[in-house]
């Protein structure tokens, strides 16, 4: 096992779990090698004409783990620090994401190292397209299709879709997820992540006998999954007592004003360093993650909660929004500390359960209402939950092993049916 922080893989990390999981829930440990390694590994080198004239070349990826249950599906990323281990890593929990979630999808992950806050609209513009054009001859409806992820939205998706269908020489909605409704996305997806945690809080709490309206909520990340989590807890009369971004946090015992704060952010587009307001206190990103708080929700980036932090918090239950937020020595701790942790592949699947809607909507040229989605997002959560509960009883583990050995027993009997090729 790596030590945290500096040393944190996120690829060793997820393998290591995977390997935890297969001796507890008593996996087929050859049929499983083939679940370890990704089926394909895609780098590419992507020439930008900057606006002032200048040539910058930007890396990318995409991983595509496994399609054994049905085409690759995963998110792009945008960030400074993306690489292809992280990728990696990435696109085995879309796979094992999937396999909880119960949707016909494999998963893949794809990512571009890039600071995209120095980047004009219209260099962004740029970089995806050439992206897309470097990745077309591998994406598609029936193959692998990507969504939004950190530091990418609907507008991304949009480029993404129109350089694809430029290419095919007809419009391909089923290409992409998570764009915008006037292009064939589904109502519902932008805030389908953030309403998964939601529900994935809710039954955590019914399980432990507790009442949700009771419970005060830290989130760190006000993104796409954060804000949206947010907002519907604040609706929902549930104190959300501290969130955060980049620039660090917010916290109000009483409880913040989420309307408030999220009007600033989209109307203002400032950080939350900059937001003011009555009883609120500025926090650091570590003070969120330690704050008084009975759940907490990560909803940034991966290895957050180090053995070190997890040491300190003082919450009673973990909601993973984000990817890997947890390292494995994080876990360790939490689990000896006896504080539940509903694991990111559960946690943030309502992204890509509303993602397959949407997909399911475009191939069929349907549109369905945001209730419908709604609805049809509660019950596929609700059954997953359950399969994950059935398996930590059997088990008798904790939400995360039930998770992984959910996931890695579908993975794993599909390899098993199909039988290896050639
Ligand atoms: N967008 C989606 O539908 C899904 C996203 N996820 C995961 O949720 C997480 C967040 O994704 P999005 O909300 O889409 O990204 P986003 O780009 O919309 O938002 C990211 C948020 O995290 C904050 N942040 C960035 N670095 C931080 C740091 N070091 N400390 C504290 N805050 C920091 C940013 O300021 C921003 O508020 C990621 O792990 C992503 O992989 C998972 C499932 C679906
Ligand atoms: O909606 C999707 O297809 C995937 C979203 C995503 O990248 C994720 O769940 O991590």
């Amino acid at each position: 096992m790596k030590s945290p922080a500096k040393n944190y893989d996120p690829y060793e990390n997820v393998v290591d779990v995977m390997e935890k999981a297969v001796e507890i829930g008593h996996i087929n440990k050859s049929m499983f090698e083939i679940i370890k390694n990704p089926q394909r590994e895609t780098k590419v080198y992507l020439p930008i004409e900057m606006d002032d004239g200048h040539v910058e070349v930007f890396e990318g990826y995409r991983v595509q783990h496994s399609n054994i249950r049905g085409p690759f599906k995963g998110g792009i990323r945008f960030h400074p620090d993306c690489n292809l281990n992280e990728v990696k890593a990435l696109s085995v929990w879309m796979s094992l994401k999937c396999a909880v979630a119960n949707i016909p999808y494999g998963g893949a992950k794809g990512g571009i190292k890039v600071d995209p806050s120095k980047l004009s609209k219209g260099e962004l513009r740029r970089l995806t397209r050439r992206y897309t054009f470097a990745i077309a001859p591998i994406i598609g409806a029936d193959t692998d299709i990507p969504a939004p992820d950190v530091n990418t939205n609907a507008q991304t998706m949009a480029w993404v879709l129109d350089t694809y269908s430029q290419l095919a020489g007809k419009p391909s909605p089923g290409v992409v997820t998570g764009k915008p409704v006037e292009l064939g996305g589904s109502r519902g997806r932008n805030s389908a992540t953030g309403r998964g945690v939601y529900f994935s809080t809710k039954f955590l709490l019914q399980e432990e006998g507790k009442d949700i309206k009771d419970a005060s909520v830290a989130i760190q990340g006000m993104g796409n999954v954060g804000s949206n989590a947010a907002r519907i807890f604040y609706h929902r009369d549930i104190k959300v007592v501290a969130v955060s971004d980049v620039s660090g946090g917010l916290y109000k015992k009483s409880g913040l004003d989420i309307t408030d704060i999220s009007d600033y952010l989209e109307t203002k587009g400032n950080l939350l360093k900059d937001y003011n307001a009555p009883g609120v206190e500025h926090i650091t990103n570590e003070e969120l993650l330690t704050c008084e708080c009975d759940v907490l929700i990560p909803a940034a980036l991966e290895n957050q909660i180090t053995a070190e932090v997890a040491e300190k918090v003082k919450c009673s239950y973990i909601i993973e929004a984000a990817n890997g937020p947890t390292s494995e020595a994080g876990d360790v701790v939490l689990e000896n500390r006896g504080i539940p942790v509903i694991p990111d592949i559960f946690a943030n699947c309502g992204g890509v359960i509303v993602s397959y809607f949407e997909w399911v909507q475009n191939i069929q040229e349907l549109t369905w209402s945001r209730e419908r989605v709604n609805e049809m997002l509660a019950d596929l959560m609700s059954k997953a939950f359950m399969d994950i509960l059935s398996v930590k009883k059997e088990c008798d583990c904790t939400f995360r092993m039930a998770a992984y050995i959910v996931a890695l027993r579908k993975l794993v009997y599909a390899e098993e049916i199909k039988g290896i090729f050639p």
